[in-house]
């Protein structure tokens, strides 16, 4: 059995950075996104990147970003991966990562089984599909508000594609949520913050360690 995936996302800071290798995630997650509280510009990315063995993996969310964006991000070379979050289609996923050169995971907002069957679409477009708990029409932020959408609705999906769990996870759940959809890799933000946009140390190790036992 290969060992369970962690990526904790939206980093802003060299301690929380630190904190989240030492305690055994795979990936690190870096928003770019002005409206979060966890927006981090191209120039901090590249610093933080710089702290980061290059056994962990370096992903920068971006929600319908313009090529312009994208091509500042790349031009750091200091990420492994770029995860869109916003409503890219297939063409444009598949565009962003043949122009870039860069993986591309896409976020599938999920609300109902149909969420999750058009995901079929985005397979073989891209390189990692990351499943997320859709949020109402008109929110700030395409994710990272902590909701969580129904896990049974994953439960022996046959996904075509490398893919991960995300939305509303937490140190309470994560066993669960695993248990329920089988995920080769969970994705958590703001269930490891102490208020929106900042980290709290203590909760990434618990999170990781409640990952790893489940
Ligand atoms: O976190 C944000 O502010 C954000 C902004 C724009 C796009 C995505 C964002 N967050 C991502 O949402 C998922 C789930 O987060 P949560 O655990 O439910 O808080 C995660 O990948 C975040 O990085």
């Amino acid at each position: 059995m290969s060992r369970l995936a962690i990526k904790i996302c939206g980093l802003s800071t060299p301690d929380t950075v630190g904190a989240a290798v030492r305690a055994g995630a795979s990936h690190l997650g870096f928003v770019h996104f002005p409206k979060s509280p966890r927006h981090v510009e191209a120039e901090q990315i590249r610093a933080l990147a710089a702290l980061v063995p290059p056994h962990v993996g370096r992903v920068a969310v971006v929600a319908d970003p313009a090529d312009e964006t994208i091509a500042a991000l790349v031009a750091t070379n200091a990420l492994t991966a770029l995860q869109l979050h916003g409503k890219e289609t297939p063409e444009r996923a598949a565009a962003v990562r043949a122009r870039f050169g860069i993986p591309v995971w896409k976020a599938i907002s999920v609300k109902t089984g149909a969420d999750i069957d058009a995901a079929e679409a985005y397979a073989g477009a891209v390189d990692l599909l990351l499943f997320d708990a859709k949020t109402p029409e008109g929110a700030a932020l395409p994710g990272g508000m902590g909701l969580r959408f129904d896990w049974t609705l994953l439960r022996g999906a046959s996904i075509g594609a490398p893919w991960g769990l995300s939305g509303g996870l937490s140190i309470g759940n994560v066993a669960q949520a695993v248990a329920i959809t089988r995920a080769p890799l969970v994705d958590i933000s703001s269930g490891v913050e102490s208020a929106p946009g900042i980290k709290d140390v203590d909760k990434i190790v618990a999170f990781c360690k409640a990952a790893e036992l489940s």
